[in-house]
């Protein structure tokens, strides 16, 4: 069997800004190719900092002490830096959680996607620009030639959110990350965003690594889904299965505290103080025993 497009084995790393506390504990996760799969949690649960080691972008305090990140078999923390650069940007690309502050504001939309074609992937301008406008085409803007025209503060959230996600499959990449890309957007928006997204990887063959807090939107866009609490797995498998027969007293008790849409009548169950207290035990004993990589 071929190897998974990602393979993340026994991820360990420490927060050197919090005196070396962990950040990751012995994280492994696999995405085959053209999957998607969720990173969910609540806050702290170290779901960016998966994401940053994708992207080569971990923070100077967050120090990696164990564990692989292997892209198509080669591991991306320890790779030569020319290779690094030659795969982050084109084979795995970000769509991150806020188009304003990501996009160029001085910038009109054309020349920034465009810039993204002819570094990353050697096109020429005009091509690179009949691509880009495809892409926006893709992404359903309407009239491509004019957005690529505008500057961002010309659109509206979802349109700029858009042009984020057309500029990071314009790249054909192999993987990309997505970081909350709904989080900034309203509910209806939000749905649009997630569809699209799901359209785009199933109609070019990419996998995802999708970030989110919410389990609503995993139950949407996901195929498998990781779920962290402060650093760890607790559980993962394919969405069906943990959502409708989840295994951990912590998933049980996520899904219980989840906003339910077809059932908004219903009361949220905040999680009981004694599934976090058992899930400090499991922790503890863990961390009885030697590291083993997988
Ligand atoms: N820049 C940083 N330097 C050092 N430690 C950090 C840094 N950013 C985050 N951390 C540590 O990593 C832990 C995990 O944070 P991370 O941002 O990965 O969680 P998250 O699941 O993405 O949470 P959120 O949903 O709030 O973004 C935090 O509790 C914090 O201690």
């Amino acid at each position: 069997m071929s190897a998974p497009l990602l393979d993340i084995v026994g991820l360990s790393a420490v927060s050197d800004r919090d005196g070396g506390a962990p950040v990751l504990s012995d994280v492994s996760l696999r995405l085959e190719r053209g999957r998607v799969r969720g990173l969910v949690g609540e806050s702290g649960a170290g779901k960016s900092t998966i994401a940053k080691a994708l992207l080569g972008i971990l923070p100077r305090t967050v120090r990696v002490v164990g564990g692989h990140v292997l892209f198509e078999g080669r591991d991306l923390l320890a790779m030569a830096a020319a290779e690094r650069r030659r795969v982050l940007g084109t084979e795995i690309v970000l769509i991150p959680q806020d188009p304003m502050t990501s996009l160029n504001p001085s910038r009109r939309i054309g020349a920034q996607i465009v810039d993204g074609l002819v570094v990353g992937r050697g096109l020429g301008r005009r091509e690179a620009t009949a691509r880009a406008a495809a892409m926006l085409a893709e992404v359903q803007i309407r009239d491509p030639e004019r957005v690529m025209r505008s500057y961002p503060h010309e659109l509206s959230g979802g349109m700029r959110q858009r042009v984020l996600i057309a500029a990071a499959f314009v790249m054909e990449p192999k993987l990309v990350v997505a970081d909350e890309p709904t989080t900034a957007l309203d509910v209806t928006v939000q749905k649009q965003i997630l569809r699209l997204i799901r359209g785009l990887q199933e109609a070019h063959g990419t996998a995802v690594v999708f970030v989110t807090h919410d389990l609503g939107v995993v139950a949407k866009i996901c195929d498998d889904v990781t779920l962290l609490w402060t650093g760890r797995v607790v559980e993962a498998g394919p969405v069906e299965a943990m959502l409708t027969r989840p295994t951990h007293p912590y998933t049980r008790a996520l899904i219980a505290a989840s906003p339910r849409h077809d059932r908004p009548e219903e009361g949220l169950a905040p999680v009981p103080e004694a599934v976090f207290a058992g899930l400090r035990r499991e922790a503890a004993a863990l961390d009885g025993e030697p590291r083993h990589g997988r």
